[in-house]
């Protein structure tokens, strides 16, 4: 049986939101146009891997769940590289555009499509920059990467918002143990191997490794990484999550961020990448 890709309006409780479903053997995966967003990964019907706000919202803000994308800069815009800093969003401004698509394709073993937006307003680059997502869609895997050739200073993250079962079950290996803690505003050179979740966990790893293991109790996602110069762990707690809007308030317990990130803003072309996969059940 052929891969398909079919557009769709609207996906969960987000009406109008215009998407692409893909699908590949038992795998399926939706793929919104605003912010070029993967929503749905399911490699078997029903064995959904991503988390989605249930009071996620879009038009004119970013959609809570799913893969969003940072870009060109992660967090708060640095106001040494961005002129007018304080009025920019968080996480730039790809998570809240419509993007279109550029090619799609299909064969027995792969759903695959790129979308891209052009950037005319960047408020460090007068010059149009391309940003293009490629999403493809296997049997066994979904590769998310996010590339522009034109060497902008810039940072990226795939900000990928996975299931939880249990925050108390939860381990990620092949993170390192070098991180910066964003709660305590500390370094920390010696942290725990696996890490787990605190109250509030927000850390960037700074020595992440090309394949992680997400493992939440008996269940396991494989997240492999290029691109990359770190990786963030990110869980609000009981307390952000109240504040979180877009969020029911004990949304901590039901999902955690794992992030591929290029932060270094290095003036490069960019090439991140991030492919998911259910880990095999252990005999
Ligand atoms: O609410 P936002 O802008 O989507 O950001 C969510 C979180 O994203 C994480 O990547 C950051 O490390 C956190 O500091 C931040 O709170």
């Amino acid at each position: 049986m052929r891969s398909s890709i079919q557009p769709q309006l609207g996906f969960a409780h987000l009406a109008e939101l215009p998407c692409w479903q893909l699908r590949c053997g038992e795998a399926s995966a939706v793929v919104s146009s605003y912010g070029a967003q993967v929503l749905s990964y399911q490699p078997s019907p029903g064995d959904e891997l991503l988390w989605l706000s249930p009071q996620a919202n879009w038009q004119q803000q970013a959609i809570r769940g799913g893969i969003p994308l940072c870009w060109p800069w992660f967090g708060p815009a640095d106001p040494s590289i961005l002129p007018d800093a304080a009025s920019q969003p968080a996480h730039g401004v790809a998570r809240t555009r419509h993007w279109q698509l550029l090619q799609q394709h299909c064969t027995e073993s792969v759903a695959a499509l790129t979308l891209h937006s052009i950037f005319t307003d960047l408020p460090h680059c007068p010059a149009p920059i391309e940003l293009q997502l490629a999403v493809r869609l296997s049997k066994e895997a979904l590769s998310v990467t996010l590339s522009s050739e034109q060497p902008l200073p810039q940072q990226a993250a795939l900000h990928s918002y996975f299931k939880l079962t249990s925050p108390q079950q939860l381990s990620v290996h092949g993170l390192g143990n070098h991180y910066l803690d964003k709660v305590s505003q500390q370094e920390c050179l010696d942290g725990a191997s696996p890490a787990r979740l605190e109250n509030e966990t927000d850390r960037i790893y700074l020595q992440a490794g090309s394949q992680l293991l997400v493992q939440d109790g008996a269940q396991g996602v494989v997240l492999q990484q290029s691109g990359h110069d770190s990786s963030v762990l990110w869980n609000p707690g009981p307390a952000k999550s109240k504040a979180l809007k877009d969020v029911p308030d004990n949304a901590y317990q039901h999902f955690v961020c794992v992030e591929t990130a290029s932060l270094n803003w290095q003036t490069a072309p960019l090439q991140l990448s991030q492919t998911i996969a259910r880990q095999a059940a252990s005999r």
